[in-house]
C-alpha cells in the first residue's frame, strides 16, 4: 500500500472507531475489527482512497458554508458588526476579491452549497458501489474457496451452513460496511461542526464536547448486547437455512408422510426467532438514539442558559453555536448507532473468515484438464481410509482393475462400495497406501477427475432445457458427438418425440422426466465427457424393469470402449455383461476376479 493509501486506512479507522478503547477492551472484538478492516482496505485502495478524499472534501465545503453563515447573517443586518466578526469568513470573501455585499455573499453560499451537492452525490456513487462491490467480492471468495475445497471438508458441513454464510451473514456484513462508510462521512462532517463550533466560542465547544463525550460515555453499556445479539441472529439465520434446505431436499418425503404441519411448524418457529434476533438489536439501537437526542437536548438547553447567562455570549454567536448543535446532535445520535451497527456485524463477519480459513485450510489439490488416458489398468496397494466418526475402515491390500473392462463392485449396503468409489476417483485421500493409474501414483495425476465420468444413483439433474442439461459440465461437444451420446444412451428416440427436441424445458430437478430417463440423460451427459473411467453407482438399482434393462444394453454397447465399475449389490443381474467383480464385505476390499470365476 502506498503512504496515501495507509492514511486513508488509518482515518478510517480511527473516525470509524471514535471510542476505540471500547474495542480494546474487548480483545475478541479487537481482533476481529482489524482483520474485518484489513479485508476491507485491501479489497481496493485506490477506490477507498477516492471515498475518502471525496468524504473529506464535503466535509471542508460543510465547513466553508458554515463559516460564511455569520458574516451573512451581519450583511444581511440580522446582527451587528461585532456579531458577524468571523475572519474565516470576511477573508474567504476577500481572497476571492469580491466586494463585500450582501448579493455576493449569497452567490457564494449558494455555489458553495451547490459545489457541496454534488460532492455529496459523488462521493455516495462511491461508496455505494463500493460497499456492494465488497460483498460481491466477500460472496465471490468464499464460494471459490468453497468449491476448491476437499470433498471431505465439505460432506462435514452442513448445507445450510454455508446457504447462511453465503447469502445472509455476508448481506449482515454488506450493512455493516455501509454503516462504517456512513459513520465515516458523519464522523468527518462531526469534527467540521466542532471545528467551526471552536471558532465561535472554544468554551463552549468544549462543554459540548464534554457532555457528549458522557453520553457516549452512557450508551456504551448497550455494545455488548448489540455484539451479543448479532451473534444470536447469526445463529437464528442458520437455523432458519438449514431447515429451509433440508425441507427442500426431502420435499417428496414430507408430502409422501404428510408431515407437512410439523415442518410449518419448525420453520414458523426459525422465521419468528429471526425477527426476535433482529427486533431486540433495533430495540437497543434505537434506545441508544433516543438517549442521545433527549441527552442532547438538555445538553443544548443547559449550554444555552450558560451562554446567555454565565458567558454573555451575543446573540449572533449563540444562535450560530445553536444551529452548528442543532446540527449536530443528530450526527453523534447516528454515529453512536452506525457503531452498533458495526459490532452487531462482527460475529456475521466472523462467521464469513471462520468458514474462509476452514476452507483455504482444506484446498484440494489443483487439478487440471488434461485428459488422463487409462490403456492398462488401476493397482490399489495397501490402501487404509476411514471417515472421520466411523465405524468402517475401508481396506485395500491389493487390487488391480483391467483398463477397458467392466466390473462389478458389489457388497451388502454399507459395505464401503460408495467409499472405494470415492477413493478410487481421487475425490478422497486415503490415510495410507497407493492408486495407480497405469503405473503412475494418482497425487502425480492433476487431471484425473477431467477422465472420469461418475452417475449416482440420485442424478442431478437442473433445471432449463435438455440440451442445457447435456452441456453442462461438457466444453462445446458438437452436433455429431451430442447426436451419438443420444444412441448410445437410448435417448435418441424419445427426444425424437417431443416437439421443441432439445429445447424441450424439463422443469426444475427434471420433475417432467421419468426416473429412467432422467438417469439415460445423465448417462448421456457422462458419455459427452468422453471417459476413460465410468462409473455408475447405484445408478440402475431405482430403475423399473423396462429401464433397468434399457440402461444395461447401453452399457453393453460401451463395453471394450473405456473402463466401467458398476456399483451394485444385485450383480446377478450383471450377468453376460462384466468382466470382473470385486466384492467387498464390511470395508474389505476383494480382488479383482474375473466374471466367469465368479458365476
Ligand atoms: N460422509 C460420510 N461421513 C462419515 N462416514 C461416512 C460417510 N460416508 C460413508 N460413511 C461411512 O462409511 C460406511 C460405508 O458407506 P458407503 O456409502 O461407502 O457404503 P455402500 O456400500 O456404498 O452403501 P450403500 O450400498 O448403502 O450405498 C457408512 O456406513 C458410514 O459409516
Amino acid at each position: 500500500m502506498t503512504g496515501l493509501e495507509n492514511t486513508a486506512g488509518v482515518l478510517v479507522l480511527l473516525l470509524a472507531v471514535m471510542n476505540s478503547d471500547q474495542f480494546a477492551s474487548r480483545p475478541r472484538n479487537k481482533g476481529l475489527f482489524r482483520a474485518y478492516m484489513r479485508e476491507f482496505l485491501n479489497f481496493d485502495p485506490p477506490v477507498i482512497r477516492r471515498a475518502v478524499m471525496l468524504s473529506l472534501a464535503t466535509a471542508g465545503m460543510e465547513g466553508a458554508g458554515l463559516m460564511l453563515l455569520l458574516p451573512l447573517l451581519t450583511l444581511a443586518g440580522v446582527f451587528d458588526k461585532e456579531g458577524g466578526n468571523f475572519p474565516f469568513g470576511n477573508r474567504m470573501l476577500t481572497s476571492l476579491k469580491l466586494d463585500w455585499n450582501l448579493e455576493n455573499a449569497l452567490v457564494i453560499f449558494v455555489v458553495l452549497i451547490s459545489v457541496q451537492a454534488w460532492l455529496v452525490l459523488l462521493r455516495d456513487r462511491v461508496t455505494r458501489s463500493l460497499y456492494l462491490r465488497f460483498t460481491d467480492h466477500l460472496r465471490q471468495r468464499l464460494y471459490e474457496s468453497l468449491a476448491y475445497s476437499r470433498w471431505s471438508f465439505l460432506i462435514g458441513r452442513h448445507s445450510g451452513e454455508i446457504l447462511n454464510v453465503l447469502n445472509s451473514e455476508v448481506q449482515r456484513i454488506s450493512v455493516g460496511t455501509f454503516f462504517l462508510l456512513r459513520l465515516f462521512t458523519l464522523s468527518l462532517l462531526a469534527l467540521t461542526y466542532l471545528f467551526v463550533a471552536f471558532r465561535i466560542s472554544a468554551t463552549l465547544a468544549l462543554l459540548a464536547l464534554s457532555t457528549g463525550m458522557l453520553l457516549w460515555l452512557l450508551l456504551r453499556s448497550s455494545d455488548g448486547s448489540s455484539r451479543a445479539s448479532g451473534g444470536q441472529l447469526g445463529q437464528a439465520n442458520n437455523r432458519l437455512f438449514t431447515l429451509t434446505q433440508e425441507f427442500l431436499s426431502a420435499l417428496k418425503l414430507i408430502k409422501i408422510h404428510g408431515e407437512e404441519a410439523s415442518n410449518i411448524r419448525q420453520f414458523n418457529s426459525a422465521v419468528t426467532d429471526v425477527s426476535r434476533r433482529f427486533l431486540d438489536f433495533q430495540k437497543s439501537w434505537t434506545r441508544a438514539q433516543m438517549t442521545f437526542r433527549v441527552g442532547g437536548a438538555c445538553a443544548l438547553a443547559l449550554l444555552s442558559y450558560a451562554a446567555l447567562t454565565l458567558m454573555q455570549l451575543s446573540p449572533a454567536r449563540l444562535l450560530a453555536m445553536i444551529a452548528i448543535f442543532a446540527k449536530l446532535l443528530p450526527q453523534l445520535s447516528d454515529i453512536a448507532g452506525g457503531r452498533q451497527q458495526l459490532l452487531h456485524m462482527l460475529p456475521a463477519f466472523s462467521a464469513w473468515r471462520d468458514l474462509m480459513r476452514a476452507s483455504e485450510a482444506n484446498r484440494a489439490p489443483p487439478t487440471n484438464d488434461a485428459t488422463i488416458p487409462l490403456e492398462q489398468h488401476i493397482v490399489i496397494n495397501q490402501v487404509r481410509f476411514q471417515h472421520p466418526q466411523s465405524h468402517l475402515t475401508l481396506t485395500v491390500e491389493h487390487l488391480k482393475i483391467p483398463a477397458k473392462t467392466t466390473t462389478a463392485i458389489t457388497g451388502v449396503s454399507g459395505s464401503g462400495k460408495t467409499t472405494l468409489v470415492d477413493v478410487l476417483s481421487g475425490l478422497i485421500a486415503p490415510d495410507s497406501g497407493s492408486i495407480l493409474v497405469d503405473g503412475v501414483p494418482l497425487e502425480q495425476l492433476p487431471g484425473w477427475c477431467k477422465s472420469i465420468a461418475y452417475i449416482p444413483q440420485e442424478t442431478l439433474i437442473q433445471g432449463g432445457t435438455l440440451r442445457d442439461n447435456l452441456l453442462w459440465g461438457n466444453t462445446a461437444p458438437s452436433a455429431a458427438e451430442i447426436r451419438q451420446a443420444l444412441e448410445q444412451s437410448a435417448l435418441s428416440a424419445l427426444i425424437e418425440k417431443l416437439p421443441d427436441k432439445l429445447e424441450t424445458h424439463i422443469g426444475e430437478r427434471g420433475v417432467k422426466l421419468s426416473g429412467g430417463e432422467k438417469q439415460r440423460l445423465a448417462l448421456a451427459r457422462a458419455l459427452l465427457r468422453k471417459p476413460q473411467l465410468l462409473i455408475l453407482d447405484e445408478a440402475t438399482s431405482a430403475l423399473d424393469g423396462d429401464n433397468h434393462r434399457q440402461l444395461l444394453d447401453t452399457l453393453r454397447g460401451l463395453h471394450g470402449n473405456m473402463t466401467i465399475l458398476v456399483v451394485s449389490h444385485r450383480h446377478e443381474e450383471l450377468a453376460g455383461l462384466i468382466d470382473g467383480t470385486v466384492f467387498m464385505e464390511d470395508g474389505k476390499v476383494g480382488p479383482w476376479r474375473p466374471a466367469l470365476a465368479d458365476s
